[in-house]
């Protein structure tokens, strides 16, 4: 244990303390990287309530998340079998335009041919009524559930996978990384993920208590001094990190830090959740999340190796828990008739500062968006990357604090940007609370930019203007794939020449159709690993 309250932070020799309150995902994930970044010359302490539990409900990721296993010199070998994990191509939308019809948000770049997005170009001469196909390899591979492996490990080629880390040289991370699209992402069971990183933090000399922090103790200064456990005395160190989820048991309950809510532009406030036993080798498993919209929100199926992480994400405003569990399990059929339903109320939006005096707050105690684009894992992968960069070297600390909370914000305020897109975006609108969508506020800034984008796609330009993990082609893909705001080709496109255009949507076309002939599924992508693992 680490006891004493000597701040430390601005005597450069000594060993730095922190002490991480809270062992869900963010908490492991924090502990994991601070290890790998800084050694035995950072001390790190987890404590974590065996009483309450963490979040877990089979989560998605952003392509990104490598960066964090590299970081942490990882291989998929060595995490994915441990956290059930499989391969996510992209997000499958499906009955957001209308019934019966799905669109991808894939992990491709999107091309362009004589400086126009072949969006732009698609608006002007459209191969089909599926943007995404035309556009986009992966649509393909999606819709014929491929893996982006082949059977012997091979990774899918797309010119970036040579930057993958060799374990030894240097390594990168989100902000710096400059690559093309890497893609694919994972979907894996959080708190497999935490276990996993339990191992990976304590073999690494992460000191690990289960213990209830029953009180937070502040200086003169405002400053925490230490925290009390129930059963293990005090705990102290120089930075406290807040990772005990909704509760923000240290940045919002001892420091009174104010939260910012979205739930006027984002309603969805509630989700009930299943994880649904599935025989794997007779059901595919999809390489995708797939968000299907519902009457009052809308149901995510998440793939993992022998289970199907589902839930529904709706807005209590207009539809009670019992409704939601009931439809859900409607969706689901009878495999999950003899699951256990987990009702969860969702804080969306972001606390004012997440970096308060010497308490950082990571992951749900810093803030959340409803999962739609499975951003929750990238907000914690993000700020640790930040964390780390502006490591606090003692209480005088402003300027540090200041760039770290902007950063957090921007994130957090263009993930809120392009979720509103969704919504204001989709067609459908066939009842309070889809045509509610229409008419409800979205951020000022958003509205200028739909105006601009009915006129030209979305580009480097005009989207949100600081880094928040999207880029421009993601806005493409909502856009033009929910199909409920009307976009115009650039007319200058009406004059230019097609062929070159053409040539790059035949091209699309047939490398789609041959990698659809030469990748495995998924399931059968696993079963052979499987097999090579015996
Ligand atoms: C419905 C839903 C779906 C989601 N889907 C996705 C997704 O698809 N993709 C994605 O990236 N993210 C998703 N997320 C978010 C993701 O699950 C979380 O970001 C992630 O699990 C991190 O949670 P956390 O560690 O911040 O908090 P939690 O998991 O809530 O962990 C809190 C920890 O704090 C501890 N604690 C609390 N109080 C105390 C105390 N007094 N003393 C000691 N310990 C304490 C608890 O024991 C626990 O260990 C989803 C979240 C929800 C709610
Ligand atoms: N930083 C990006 C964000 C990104 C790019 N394409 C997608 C698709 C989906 Cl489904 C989620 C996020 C992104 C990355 O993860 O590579």
């Amino acid at each position: 244990m680490n006891s004493g309250a000597a701040a430390n932070l601005t005597d450069p020799g000594k060993t730095k303390s922190v002490v991480i309150v809270g062992g869900g995902t963010a908490g492991w994930m924090t502990a994991a990287y601070l290890k790998a970044a800084f050694g035995d010359r950072v001390d790190v302490t987890v404590v974590e309530s065996a009483q309450i539990g963490a979040i877990g409900v089979g989560e998605a990721t952003f392509s990104d998340i490598r960066h964090f296993f590299e970081f942490l010199r990882l291989e998929e070998s060595d995490w994915m079998p441990a956290c059930n994990a499989t391969y996510k191509l992209g997000v499958r939308f499906e009955d957001w335009r209308e019934p019966g019809h799905h669109f991808y948000h894939p992990f491709e770049q999107l091309g362009s041919v004589d400086g126009f997005s072949l969006s732009d170009w698609w608006l002007r001469m459209p191969q089909s009524s599926r943007f995404d196909r035309d556009c986009f390899v992966m649509a393909a591979l999606c819709d014929a559930e491929r893996s982006p492996r082949y059977a012997d490990g091979t990774p899918l080629a797309q010119g970036v996978f040579e930057n993958v880390g060799d374990g030894q040289s240097a390594r990168s991370n989100i902000a710096e990384y400059q690559g093309a699209q890497f893609p694919y992402a994972y979907h894996f069971e959080a708190h497999l993920l935490a276990k996993f990183l339990t191992k990976y933090g304590t073999d690494r000399g992460v000191k690990h208590i289960t213990d209830n922090v029953v009180d937070v103790a502040l200086d003169h200064q405002g400053f925490v001094s230490h925290v009390n456990t129930a059963e293990n005395g005090t705990l102290s160190g120089d930075l406290y990190i807040d990772c005990t989820g909704f509760r923000a048991l240290l940045l919002k309950q001892a420091l009174g830090e104010p939260f910012v809510s979205f739930q006027d532009t984002l309603p969805n406030n509630s989700a009930v959740a299943l994880q649904v036993p599935m025989d794997m080798e007779r059901k595919a498993i999809r390489p995708c999340t797939t968000a299907t919209a519902q009457d009052a929100g809308w149901i995510w199926t998440i793939p993992l190796i022998s289970r199907i992480g589902t839930g529904y994400v709706y807005a209590d405003e207009y539809l009670s828990a019992e409704e939601a569990e009931k439809t859900l399990r409607e969706f689901v059929g009878p495999e999950a008739a003899d699951v256990q339903a987990n009702h969860i109320k969702m804080r969306i939006g972001r606390s004012e500062r997440s970096w308060v005096n010497n308490v950082v707050g990571i992951g749900l105690a810093s803030g959340f968006v409803e999962p739609l684009e499975s951003t929750g894992i990238f907000f914690i992968h993000h700020a640790i990357e930040q964390i780390v960069r502006y490591f606090p070297g003692g209480r005088d600390d402003d300027v540090r604090r200041d760039a770290y909370n902007r950063s957090i914000e921007h994130v957090m305020e263009g993930v809120r940007e392009f979720l509103c897109l969704h919504y204001v975006g989709a067609k459908r609108a066939d009842n309070r609370y889809w045509k509610d969508t229409k008419t409800r506020k979205i951020p000022d800034a958003l509205a200028e930019r739909i105006e601009i984008w009915k006129h030209k796609v979305p580009d480097s330009e005009s989207v949100y203007p600081y880094y928040h993990g999207l880029p421009p082609y993601s806005y493409n893909c909502i856009l033009l794939g929910a199909g409920g705001i009307e976009v115009k080709h650039s007319p200058a496109l009406d004059l230019a020449d097609p062929t070159a255009a053409q040539v790059e949507f035949d091209r699309i076309r047939q490398k789609a159709d041959k990698l659809v002939q030469e990748l495995p599924s998924q399931n059968e992508f696993f079963a052979a690993m499987r097999a090579n693992a015996k």
